[in-house]
Protein backbone atom coordinates (compact mmCIF):
# COMPACT_ATOMS: atom_id res chain seq x y z
CA UNK A 1 0.00 0.00 0.00
CA UNK A 2 2.69 2.12 0.46
CA UNK A 3 4.26 1.90 -2.14
CA UNK A 4 1.57 2.28 -4.31
CA UNK A 5 1.32 5.68 -2.50
CA UNK A 6 5.03 6.32 -3.42
CA UNK A 7 4.23 5.39 -6.68
CA UNK A 8 1.74 8.25 -7.18
CA UNK A 9 3.49 10.73 -5.52
CA UNK A 10 7.28 10.69 -6.16
CA UNK A 11 8.83 12.05 -9.21
CA UNK A 12 5.17 13.14 -10.39
CA UNK A 13 6.21 16.57 -10.72
CA UNK A 14 8.59 15.71 -13.14
CA UNK A 15 8.37 16.07 -17.17
CA UNK A 16 10.83 15.72 -19.75
CA UNK A 17 10.12 17.62 -22.99
CA UNK A 18 11.50 15.55 -25.89
CA UNK A 19 11.10 17.79 -28.22
CA UNK A 20 12.76 20.85 -26.16
CA UNK A 21 16.14 18.33 -25.81
CA UNK A 22 15.74 16.62 -29.49
CA UNK A 23 18.55 19.14 -30.36
CA UNK A 24 21.22 17.15 -27.78
CA UNK A 25 20.71 14.46 -30.65
CA UNK A 26 23.27 16.68 -32.72
CA UNK A 27 25.23 16.78 -29.57
CA UNK A 28 26.04 13.40 -29.80
CA UNK A 29 28.50 13.46 -32.39
CA UNK A 30 30.81 16.15 -30.72
CA UNK A 31 33.54 14.67 -28.33
CA UNK A 32 32.87 17.46 -24.99
CA UNK A 33 32.65 14.17 -22.48
CA UNK A 34 35.50 13.83 -19.34
CA UNK A 35 36.24 9.83 -20.64
CA UNK A 36 39.76 10.03 -22.40
CA UNK A 37 39.69 9.24 -25.69
CA UNK A 38 41.42 5.67 -25.23
CA UNK A 39 38.91 4.55 -23.06
CA UNK A 40 35.71 2.67 -24.07
CA UNK A 41 32.13 1.62 -22.19
CA UNK A 42 31.53 -1.80 -22.98
CA UNK A 43 28.80 -3.19 -24.93
CA UNK A 44 28.19 0.45 -26.66
CA UNK A 45 27.36 -0.77 -30.20
CA UNK A 46 24.41 1.30 -31.81
CA UNK A 47 24.15 4.72 -32.46
CA UNK A 48 22.17 7.07 -30.25
CA UNK A 49 19.06 7.48 -29.74
CA UNK A 50 17.91 10.56 -31.64
CA UNK A 51 14.19 9.82 -29.55
CA UNK A 52 15.96 9.93 -26.02
CA UNK A 53 13.63 10.75 -23.34
CA UNK A 54 16.22 13.20 -21.54
CA UNK A 55 19.27 15.91 -22.31
CA UNK A 56 22.61 14.15 -21.45
CA UNK A 57 25.97 14.91 -21.11
CA UNK A 58 27.60 13.83 -23.90
CA UNK A 59 30.46 12.04 -22.10
CA UNK A 60 28.57 8.32 -21.41
CA UNK A 61 28.25 8.20 -25.30
CA UNK A 62 31.54 9.67 -25.91
CA UNK A 63 33.01 5.96 -26.72
CA UNK A 64 32.52 2.87 -29.35
CA UNK A 65 29.47 4.55 -29.84
CA UNK A 66 30.34 7.74 -31.75
CA UNK A 67 33.09 6.21 -33.08
CA UNK A 68 30.80 3.56 -34.64
CA UNK A 69 28.49 6.66 -36.07
CA UNK A 70 31.71 8.07 -37.37
CA UNK A 71 33.06 4.48 -38.97
CA UNK A 72 30.13 4.78 -40.95
CA UNK A 73 30.31 7.86 -42.08
CA UNK A 74 33.77 7.61 -43.35
CA UNK A 75 32.80 4.22 -44.93
CA UNK A 76 29.76 6.91 -46.78
CA UNK A 77 32.25 9.49 -47.72
CA UNK A 78 35.06 7.41 -49.38
CA UNK A 79 35.86 6.72 -52.88
CA UNK A 80 33.94 3.71 -53.88
CA UNK A 81 35.91 2.95 -56.64
CA UNK A 82 38.83 2.70 -54.05
CA UNK A 83 38.60 -0.91 -53.05
CA UNK A 84 41.67 -0.52 -50.56
CA UNK A 85 39.68 1.91 -48.74
CA UNK A 86 36.90 -0.49 -48.29
CA UNK A 87 38.87 -3.05 -47.43
CA UNK A 88 41.15 -0.65 -44.86
CA UNK A 89 36.99 0.44 -43.56
CA UNK A 90 35.78 -3.21 -43.29
CA UNK A 91 38.97 -4.24 -41.40
CA UNK A 92 38.96 -1.23 -38.68
CA UNK A 93 34.81 -2.22 -38.14
CA UNK A 94 35.69 -5.92 -37.59
CA UNK A 95 39.01 -4.72 -35.31
CA UNK A 96 36.37 -2.77 -33.57
CA UNK A 97 34.49 -4.73 -33.22
CA UNK A 98 36.60 -7.68 -31.98
CA UNK A 99 38.13 -4.89 -29.28
CA UNK A 100 34.44 -4.41 -28.28
CA UNK A 101 33.84 -7.72 -27.52
CA UNK A 102 36.96 -8.07 -25.77
CA UNK A 103 35.99 -5.81 -23.32
CA UNK A 104 32.68 -7.04 -22.56
CA UNK A 105 33.94 -9.59 -21.82
CA UNK A 106 36.55 -8.19 -19.57
CA UNK A 107 34.09 -6.58 -17.71
CA UNK A 108 31.91 -9.58 -17.43
CA UNK A 109 34.89 -11.39 -15.64
CA UNK A 110 35.54 -8.42 -13.54
CA UNK A 111 31.60 -7.93 -12.39
CA UNK A 112 31.93 -12.24 -11.89
CA UNK A 113 34.87 -11.80 -9.59
CA UNK A 114 33.31 -9.32 -7.47
CA UNK A 115 29.77 -10.39 -7.21
CA UNK A 116 28.62 -7.94 -9.19
CA UNK A 117 24.71 -7.68 -11.01
CA UNK A 118 23.19 -5.49 -13.32
CA UNK A 119 20.99 -4.65 -15.55
CA UNK A 120 20.37 -1.81 -18.34
CA UNK A 121 21.26 -0.79 -21.45
CA UNK A 122 24.96 -0.14 -22.47
CA UNK A 123 26.83 -0.46 -19.14
CA UNK A 124 29.80 1.05 -18.31
CA UNK A 125 32.80 -1.93 -17.33
CA UNK A 126 33.54 -1.78 -13.71
CA UNK A 127 36.57 -0.26 -12.64
CA UNK A 128 39.44 -2.56 -12.40
CA UNK A 129 41.21 -0.15 -9.81
CA UNK A 130 41.65 3.62 -8.79
CA UNK A 131 43.97 4.43 -11.34
CA UNK A 132 41.11 4.02 -13.95
CA UNK A 133 39.82 7.02 -12.40
CA UNK A 134 42.25 9.17 -14.06
CA UNK A 135 43.28 7.51 -16.97
CA UNK A 136 39.69 6.91 -17.72
CA UNK A 137 37.84 9.75 -16.17
CA UNK A 138 40.75 12.36 -16.09
CA UNK A 139 40.22 12.72 -12.22
CA UNK A 140 41.75 15.38 -10.36
CA UNK A 141 45.17 14.51 -8.34
CA UNK A 142 43.58 16.11 -5.52
CA UNK A 143 40.51 13.53 -5.12
CA UNK A 144 43.05 10.28 -5.55
CA UNK A 145 45.93 11.81 -2.99
CA UNK A 146 42.66 11.35 -0.89
CA UNK A 147 41.91 8.26 -1.48
CA UNK A 148 45.29 7.00 -0.67
CA UNK A 149 45.31 9.58 2.46
CA UNK A 150 42.06 7.30 3.69
CA UNK A 151 43.94 4.02 2.68
CA UNK A 152 42.04 3.29 0.16
CA UNK A 153 44.02 0.61 -2.10
CA UNK A 154 40.99 -1.01 -4.56
CA UNK A 155 37.95 0.07 -5.37
CA UNK A 156 34.74 -1.88 -3.37
CA UNK A 157 32.68 -4.12 -5.54
CA UNK A 158 30.13 -1.51 -5.40
CA UNK A 159 32.77 1.60 -5.81
CA UNK A 160 33.91 -0.52 -8.88
CA UNK A 161 30.46 -0.27 -10.95
CA UNK A 162 28.30 2.79 -9.50
CA UNK A 163 31.13 5.11 -10.00
CA UNK A 164 31.87 4.38 -13.96
CA UNK A 165 28.05 4.01 -14.25
CA UNK A 166 27.65 7.60 -12.40
CA UNK A 167 30.67 9.42 -14.04
CA UNK A 168 28.91 8.34 -17.75
CA UNK A 169 26.20 10.29 -16.35
CA UNK A 170 23.58 7.55 -15.75
CA UNK A 171 21.26 7.17 -13.48
CA UNK A 172 21.01 3.72 -11.26
CA UNK A 173 19.90 2.39 -8.05
CA UNK A 174 22.18 -0.03 -6.69
CA UNK A 175 21.43 -2.23 -3.54
CA UNK A 176 24.91 -3.76 -1.93
CA UNK A 177 25.57 -4.71 1.55
CA UNK A 178 26.29 -2.59 4.52
CA UNK A 179 29.37 -1.36 4.94
CA UNK A 180 30.62 -2.08 1.65
CA UNK A 181 31.57 1.89 0.79
CA UNK A 182 28.39 2.98 -1.15
CA UNK A 183 28.84 6.52 0.21
CA UNK A 184 31.93 7.32 -1.81
CA UNK A 185 30.42 5.37 -4.35
CA UNK A 186 28.30 8.37 -4.57
CA UNK A 187 30.48 10.94 -3.33
CA UNK A 188 33.31 10.10 -5.79
CA UNK A 189 31.36 10.48 -9.02
CA UNK A 190 29.64 14.27 -7.79
CA UNK A 191 33.23 15.46 -6.61
CA UNK A 192 34.49 14.30 -10.04
CA UNK A 193 32.01 15.66 -12.53
CA UNK A 194 31.55 19.06 -10.15
CA UNK A 195 35.47 20.07 -10.58
CA UNK A 196 35.46 23.09 -9.69
CA UNK A 197 33.16 25.32 -7.04
CA UNK A 198 30.23 27.99 -8.56
CA UNK A 199 28.70 30.43 -7.48
CA UNK A 200 25.59 29.68 -9.03
CA UNK A 201 23.84 28.31 -6.37
CA UNK A 202 23.68 24.34 -4.99
CA UNK A 203 24.85 21.45 -7.72
CA UNK A 204 24.31 17.95 -5.80
CA UNK A 205 22.14 17.38 -3.11
CA UNK A 206 22.29 14.12 -0.79
CA UNK A 207 19.38 13.31 0.92
CA UNK A 208 19.67 11.19 3.77
CA UNK A 209 16.87 9.71 6.58
CA UNK A 210 18.49 10.90 10.05
CA UNK A 211 21.20 14.06 10.72
CA UNK A 212 23.10 11.79 11.93
CA UNK A 213 23.72 9.86 8.77
CA UNK A 214 23.82 13.59 7.15
CA UNK A 215 26.68 14.58 9.32
CA UNK A 216 28.53 11.75 8.51
CA UNK A 217 28.02 11.18 4.95
CA UNK A 218 28.72 15.46 4.94
CA UNK A 219 32.04 14.54 6.88
CA UNK A 220 32.97 11.55 4.05
CA UNK A 221 32.30 14.18 1.08
CA UNK A 222 34.61 16.73 3.06
CA UNK A 223 37.67 13.96 3.37
CA UNK A 224 37.69 13.39 -0.03
CA UNK A 225 37.10 16.64 -0.91
CA UNK A 226 40.16 18.25 0.40
CA UNK A 227 42.09 20.39 -1.23
CA UNK A 228 39.50 21.14 -3.83
CA UNK A 229 37.78 24.04 -4.40
CA UNK A 230 33.86 22.84 -3.86
CA UNK A 231 32.08 24.03 -0.75
CA UNK A 232 30.04 21.33 1.26
CA UNK A 233 27.63 21.92 3.61
CA UNK A 234 25.24 20.14 5.82
CA UNK A 235 21.63 21.65 6.55
CA UNK A 236 21.80 22.66 10.36
CA UNK A 237 18.13 23.38 11.88
CA UNK A 238 19.93 26.59 12.00
CA UNK A 239 20.92 26.89 8.28
CA UNK A 240 17.47 25.20 6.84
CA UNK A 241 15.52 28.69 8.86
CA UNK A 242 17.99 31.32 8.82
CA UNK A 243 20.67 30.67 5.80
CA UNK A 244 20.00 32.20 3.11
CA UNK A 245 21.27 29.93 0.01
CA UNK A 246 21.27 32.46 -2.44
CA UNK A 247 24.00 34.18 -0.72
CA UNK A 248 25.90 31.56 0.03
CA UNK A 249 28.88 29.32 -1.84
CA UNK A 250 27.39 25.79 -1.60
CA UNK A 251 28.42 22.96 -4.46
CA UNK A 252 26.39 20.07 -2.77
CA UNK A 253 24.42 19.90 0.07
CA UNK A 254 23.80 17.14 2.83
CA UNK A 255 20.50 17.13 4.34
CA UNK A 256 17.98 15.24 5.94
CA UNK A 257 14.56 15.93 3.55
CA UNK A 258 12.46 17.87 6.50
CA UNK A 259 15.31 20.47 6.26
CA UNK A 260 15.36 20.72 2.48
CA UNK A 261 12.01 20.56 2.43
CA UNK A 262 11.74 23.59 4.63
CA UNK A 263 14.27 25.87 3.68
CA UNK A 264 12.86 25.49 -0.55
CA UNK A 265 9.09 26.44 1.25
CA UNK A 266 10.98 29.33 2.68
CA UNK A 267 12.12 30.32 -0.57
CA UNK A 268 16.16 30.13 0.54
CA UNK A 269 17.19 27.33 -1.37
CA UNK A 270 16.89 27.08 -5.12
CA UNK A 271 17.22 23.35 -6.63
CA UNK A 272 16.66 24.29 -9.89
CA UNK A 273 20.40 23.45 -11.10
CA UNK A 274 21.13 20.49 -9.05
CA UNK A 275 22.87 18.47 -11.69
CA UNK A 276 23.42 15.12 -9.12
CA UNK A 277 20.61 14.34 -6.66
CA UNK A 278 21.21 11.39 -4.16
CA UNK A 279 18.50 9.22 -2.30
CA UNK A 280 20.46 7.37 0.33
CA UNK A 281 19.12 4.73 1.90
CA UNK A 282 16.50 5.00 -0.45
CA UNK A 283 13.62 2.18 0.66
CA UNK A 284 13.67 4.37 3.85
CA UNK A 285 13.24 7.24 2.04
CA UNK A 286 10.63 6.51 0.12
CA UNK A 287 8.24 5.05 3.13
CA UNK A 288 5.29 6.97 4.18
CA UNK A 289 7.12 9.29 7.10
CA UNK A 290 9.20 10.74 4.21
CA UNK A 291 7.59 10.50 1.00
CA UNK A 292 5.63 14.29 0.42
CA UNK A 293 8.98 15.86 1.39
CA UNK A 294 10.78 13.40 -0.72
CA UNK A 295 8.58 14.19 -3.75
CA UNK A 296 8.50 17.69 -2.99
CA UNK A 297 12.23 18.41 -2.75
CA UNK A 298 12.68 15.94 -5.98
CA UNK A 299 9.90 18.35 -7.97
CA UNK A 300 11.99 21.41 -6.44
CA UNK A 301 15.34 19.49 -8.47
CA UNK A 302 13.68 20.72 -11.77
CA UNK A 303 16.99 20.14 -13.79
CA UNK A 304 15.96 18.07 -16.93
CA UNK A 305 19.55 16.66 -16.90
CA UNK A 306 19.62 15.59 -13.54
CA UNK A 307 21.31 12.48 -12.71
CA UNK A 308 19.57 10.72 -9.82
CA UNK A 309 20.01 7.86 -7.87
CA UNK A 310 19.19 5.29 -5.27
CA UNK A 311 21.35 3.59 -2.95
CA UNK A 312 20.48 1.02 0.18
CA UNK A 313 21.52 -2.04 1.60
CA UNK A 314 17.89 -3.12 1.26
CA UNK A 315 16.03 -2.80 -1.85
CA UNK A 316 12.56 -4.27 -2.03
CA UNK A 317 10.54 -4.90 -5.38
CA UNK A 318 8.11 -2.24 -4.83
CA UNK A 319 10.73 0.28 -4.40
CA UNK A 320 13.10 -0.94 -7.83
CA UNK A 321 9.71 -1.11 -10.22
CA UNK A 322 8.73 2.11 -9.11
CA UNK A 323 12.68 3.33 -9.61
CA UNK A 324 12.57 1.04 -13.06
CA UNK A 325 9.14 3.24 -14.29
CA UNK A 326 9.96 6.87 -13.07
CA UNK A 327 14.24 6.93 -13.79
CA UNK A 328 15.51 7.55 -16.99
CA UNK A 329 17.74 4.03 -18.84
CA UNK A 330 18.68 3.88 -15.26
CA UNK A 331 21.15 1.04 -14.31
CA UNK A 332 20.30 -1.41 -11.82
CA UNK A 333 23.34 -2.88 -10.08
CA UNK A 334 23.35 -5.91 -7.24
CA UNK A 335 26.15 -6.97 -5.28
CA UNK A 336 26.10 -9.81 -3.69
CA UNK A 337 22.54 -11.29 -3.22
CA UNK A 338 20.14 -8.66 -2.74
CA UNK A 339 18.33 -7.78 0.49
CA UNK A 340 21.08 -9.74 2.37
CA UNK A 341 23.18 -9.17 5.58
CA UNK A 342 27.05 -9.08 4.90
CA UNK A 343 29.11 -12.42 5.12
CA UNK A 344 31.63 -10.58 7.64
CA UNK A 345 28.93 -10.63 10.81
CA UNK A 346 28.21 -14.04 12.56
CA UNK A 347 24.81 -14.27 13.52
CA UNK A 348 22.83 -15.68 16.29
CA UNK A 349 19.46 -16.44 17.75
CA UNK A 350 18.65 -16.79 21.77
CA UNK A 351 15.49 -17.45 23.04
CA UNK A 352 15.26 -15.44 26.47
CA UNK A 353 11.94 -16.39 27.75
CA UNK A 354 10.87 -13.42 28.85
CA UNK A 355 11.15 -9.83 29.57
CA UNK A 356 13.21 -10.84 32.77
CA UNK A 357 15.19 -13.37 30.82
CA UNK A 358 16.01 -10.61 28.37
CA UNK A 359 17.95 -8.71 31.03
CA UNK A 360 19.12 -11.76 32.20
CA UNK A 361 21.10 -12.82 29.07
CA UNK A 362 22.04 -9.36 28.68
CA UNK A 363 24.24 -9.34 31.70
CA UNK A 364 25.33 -13.00 31.38
CA UNK A 365 26.43 -12.12 27.93
CA UNK A 366 28.41 -9.07 29.30
CA UNK A 367 29.80 -11.14 31.95
CA UNK A 368 31.03 -13.81 29.91
CA UNK A 369 32.62 -11.57 28.22
CA UNK A 370 32.69 -8.22 27.73
CA UNK A 371 34.00 -6.73 24.07
CA UNK A 372 33.31 -3.42 23.62
CA UNK A 373 31.95 -1.55 21.39
CA UNK A 374 28.60 -2.82 21.61
CA UNK A 375 25.79 -1.37 20.31
CA UNK A 376 22.08 -2.45 21.86
CA UNK A 377 18.81 -1.97 20.05
CA UNK A 378 15.45 -1.25 21.67
CA UNK A 379 12.34 -0.68 19.90
CA UNK A 380 11.37 2.78 21.52
CA UNK A 381 12.83 5.38 23.36
CA UNK A 382 10.88 4.72 26.61
CA UNK A 383 12.65 1.27 26.36
CA UNK A 384 16.01 2.90 26.12
CA UNK A 385 15.64 4.39 29.32
CA UNK A 386 14.41 2.17 30.69
CA UNK A 387 17.77 -0.05 30.23
CA UNK A 388 19.72 2.54 30.79
CA UNK A 389 18.51 2.71 34.14
CA UNK A 390 19.19 -1.40 34.70
CA UNK A 391 22.76 -0.92 33.01
CA UNK A 392 24.33 2.40 34.14
CA UNK A 393 24.80 0.59 37.60
CA UNK A 394 26.12 -2.19 36.55
CA UNK A 395 29.93 -1.04 36.30
CA UNK A 396 29.46 -0.59 32.07
CA UNK A 397 30.86 2.73 30.83
CA UNK A 398 26.37 3.00 29.15
CA UNK A 399 24.89 5.49 27.06
CA UNK A 400 21.67 5.83 25.15
CA UNK A 401 20.41 7.54 21.96
CA UNK A 402 17.03 8.61 20.62
CA UNK A 403 15.22 10.80 18.73
CA UNK A 404 13.88 12.74 22.34
CA UNK A 405 17.81 13.81 23.23
CA UNK A 406 18.67 17.03 22.18
CA UNK A 407 20.68 17.05 18.91
CA UNK A 408 24.11 17.90 21.15
CA UNK A 409 23.23 15.18 23.20
CA UNK A 410 22.29 13.09 20.23
CA UNK A 411 25.49 13.98 18.65
CA UNK A 412 27.62 13.10 22.01
CA UNK A 413 26.42 9.92 22.08
CA UNK A 414 27.54 9.21 18.70
CA UNK A 415 31.13 10.81 19.12
CA UNK A 416 32.10 9.09 22.60
CA UNK A 417 30.55 5.80 21.32
CA UNK A 418 33.10 6.42 18.35
CA UNK A 419 36.13 7.58 20.61
CA UNK A 420 35.69 4.32 22.74
CA UNK A 421 34.44 6.67 25.90
CA UNK A 422 31.28 4.78 25.79
CA UNK A 423 31.12 0.85 25.59
CA UNK A 424 27.50 -0.04 25.39
CA UNK A 425 25.54 2.33 23.29
CA UNK A 426 21.79 1.48 23.45
CA UNK A 427 19.82 2.77 20.27
CA UNK A 428 16.81 3.03 18.72
CA UNK A 429 16.31 2.67 14.99
CA UNK A 430 17.84 6.30 14.69
CA UNK A 431 21.12 4.93 14.39
CA UNK A 432 20.06 1.63 12.79
CA UNK A 433 20.82 3.19 9.22
CA UNK A 434 24.04 4.00 7.47
CA UNK A 435 25.85 5.04 11.10
CA UNK A 436 29.87 3.93 10.69
CA UNK A 437 30.96 3.00 13.49
CA UNK A 438 34.06 1.33 13.10
CA UNK A 439 35.10 -2.00 14.80
CA UNK A 440 31.84 -2.52 16.47
CA UNK A 441 32.22 -5.99 17.89
CA UNK A 442 28.80 -6.83 18.52
CA UNK A 443 25.43 -5.77 17.96
CA UNK A 444 22.68 -7.06 20.18
CA UNK A 445 19.21 -6.78 19.23
CA UNK A 446 17.45 -6.79 22.53
CA UNK A 447 14.07 -5.99 20.99
CA UNK A 448 13.79 -8.14 18.18
CA UNK A 449 13.30 -6.38 14.77
CA UNK A 450 10.12 -6.28 12.74
CA UNK A 451 11.34 -6.77 9.28
CA UNK A 452 14.16 -8.31 7.33
CA UNK A 453 14.94 -4.96 6.03
CA UNK A 454 15.42 -3.39 9.67
CA UNK A 455 17.42 -6.70 10.82
CA UNK A 456 20.30 -6.55 8.28
CA UNK A 457 20.53 -2.39 8.91
CA UNK A 458 20.65 -2.86 12.73
CA UNK A 459 23.32 -5.93 12.45
CA UNK A 460 25.10 -4.03 9.76
CA UNK A 461 27.00 -1.31 12.04
CA UNK A 462 29.42 -4.40 12.72
CA UNK A 463 30.96 -6.16 10.27
CA UNK A 464 32.29 -3.06 8.08
CA UNK A 465 34.83 -2.16 5.92
CA UNK A 466 36.41 -6.07 5.70
CA UNK A 467 36.19 -6.34 9.60
CA UNK A 468 34.67 -9.17 11.22
CA UNK A 469 31.41 -8.59 13.62
CA UNK A 470 29.03 -10.25 15.64
CA UNK A 471 25.19 -9.79 15.99
CA UNK A 472 23.26 -11.95 18.65
CA UNK A 473 19.00 -11.21 18.24
CA UNK A 474 17.12 -12.16 21.64
CA UNK A 475 13.86 -13.24 21.51
CA UNK A 476 10.93 -14.17 23.25
CA UNK A 477 7.37 -15.95 22.34
CA UNK A 478 5.99 -12.24 21.60
CA UNK A 479 8.57 -12.26 18.74
CA UNK A 480 7.79 -15.65 16.79
CA UNK A 481 5.65 -13.63 14.15
CA UNK A 482 8.88 -12.22 13.16
CA UNK A 483 11.03 -14.80 13.82
CA UNK A 484 11.24 -16.72 10.08
CA UNK A 485 11.73 -13.42 8.21
CA UNK A 486 14.96 -12.77 9.92
CA UNK A 487 15.65 -16.45 10.15
CA UNK A 488 15.70 -16.46 6.28
CA UNK A 489 18.06 -13.37 6.14
CA UNK A 490 20.97 -15.76 8.15
CA UNK A 491 20.23 -19.13 6.63
CA UNK A 492 21.02 -17.17 3.42
CA UNK A 493 24.26 -15.64 5.15
CA UNK A 494 25.36 -19.31 5.61
CA UNK A 495 23.85 -19.24 9.95
CA UNK A 496 22.77 -22.61 11.04
CA UNK A 497 18.68 -22.05 12.43
CA UNK A 498 16.39 -24.69 14.00
CA UNK A 499 14.49 -25.91 11.56
CA UNK A 500 11.29 -25.26 13.37
CA UNK A 501 11.91 -21.66 12.87
CA UNK A 502 11.89 -22.01 8.98
CA UNK A 503 8.95 -24.06 8.99
CA UNK A 504 7.04 -21.10 11.08
CA UNK A 505 4.61 -19.53 9.04
CA UNK A 506 5.06 -16.27 6.49
CA UNK A 507 4.59 -12.63 7.65
CA UNK A 508 1.72 -12.13 5.52
CA UNK A 509 1.66 -8.16 6.05
CA UNK A 510 3.28 -5.81 7.95
CA UNK A 511 2.50 -6.85 11.95
CA UNK A 512 3.21 -4.27 14.78
CA UNK A 513 5.85 -4.26 17.28
CA UNK A 514 4.35 -6.50 19.98
CA UNK A 515 3.82 -5.09 23.14
CA UNK A 516 5.70 -5.73 25.79
CA UNK A 517 6.52 -5.65 29.82
CA UNK A 518 8.24 -2.89 30.74
CA UNK A 519 11.88 -3.99 31.25
CA UNK A 520 12.68 -2.41 34.59
CA UNK A 521 8.90 -2.30 36.52
CA UNK A 522 5.35 -3.93 35.65
CA UNK A 523 3.28 -2.47 32.73
CA UNK A 524 3.43 -2.08 28.76
CA UNK A 525 4.78 -0.57 26.00
CA UNK A 526 3.33 0.37 23.13
CA UNK A 527 5.62 3.63 21.80
CA UNK A 528 6.73 3.23 18.32
CA UNK A 529 8.90 5.56 17.87
CA UNK A 530 12.37 5.03 16.15
N1 LIG B 1 37.64 1.41 -1.14
C1 LIG B 1 37.65 1.30 0.16
N2 LIG B 1 38.64 0.66 0.81
C2 LIG B 1 38.64 0.53 2.16
N3 LIG B 1 37.68 1.05 2.97
C3 LIG B 1 36.67 1.71 2.39
C4 LIG B 1 36.59 1.87 0.97
N4 LIG B 1 35.47 2.58 0.70
C5 LIG B 1 34.87 2.84 1.87
N5 LIG B 1 35.57 2.33 2.90
C6 LIG B 1 35.23 2.39 4.34
O1 LIG B 1 34.20 1.43 4.56
C7 LIG B 1 33.37 1.86 5.63
C8 LIG B 1 31.91 1.69 5.27
O2 LIG B 1 31.57 2.56 4.21
P1 LIG B 1 30.12 3.20 4.07
O3 LIG B 1 29.70 3.83 5.34
O4 LIG B 1 30.11 4.01 2.85
O5 LIG B 1 29.26 1.86 3.88
P2 LIG B 1 27.79 1.70 3.33
O6 LIG B 1 27.85 0.69 2.27
O7 LIG B 1 27.21 3.03 3.00
O8 LIG B 1 27.06 1.09 4.60
P3 LIG B 1 25.53 1.22 5.08
O9 LIG B 1 24.69 0.37 4.18
O10 LIG B 1 25.55 0.72 6.47
O11 LIG B 1 25.16 2.66 4.98
C9 LIG B 1 33.75 3.29 5.93
O12 LIG B 1 34.51 3.31 7.12
C10 LIG B 1 34.62 3.71 4.77
O13 LIG B 1 35.60 4.64 5.15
Amino acid sequence: MEMEKASSLLFSGLHFDRKKFSRDFSKFQKNTGTEKPQSRDTAVVTAPDPGKKRKRKENSSRTCESEAVEGFSVFKTADPASSATIKRCSTQVVDGKKEINQQIEKAAILRKKHGIHVSGHNIPSPLENFEELSTRYCCESYILRNLAALGFREPTPIQRQAISVLLSDRECFACAPTGSGKTFAFVCPILMKLKSGSKNGVRAVIICPTRELAAQSTRECKKLAKGGKLKIKLMTKELSRSGDFMKMACDILVSTPRRLEYAIRKKKLDLSRVEYLVLDESDKLFELGYLTQIDFVVKACSNPSIIRSLFSATLPEAVEEHARTIMHDAVRIIVGRKNSASDLIKQKLIFAGSEKGKLLALRQSFAESLNPPILVFVQSKERAKELYKELAFDNLKVDLIHADLTQEQRDDAVDNFRAGKTWVLIATDVIARGMDFKGVNCVINYDFPESAAAYIHRIGRSGRAGRKGEAISLYTEEDAKFLRNIANVMVASGCEVPSWILALPKLRCKKHRPSRESISTGGADNDVEE
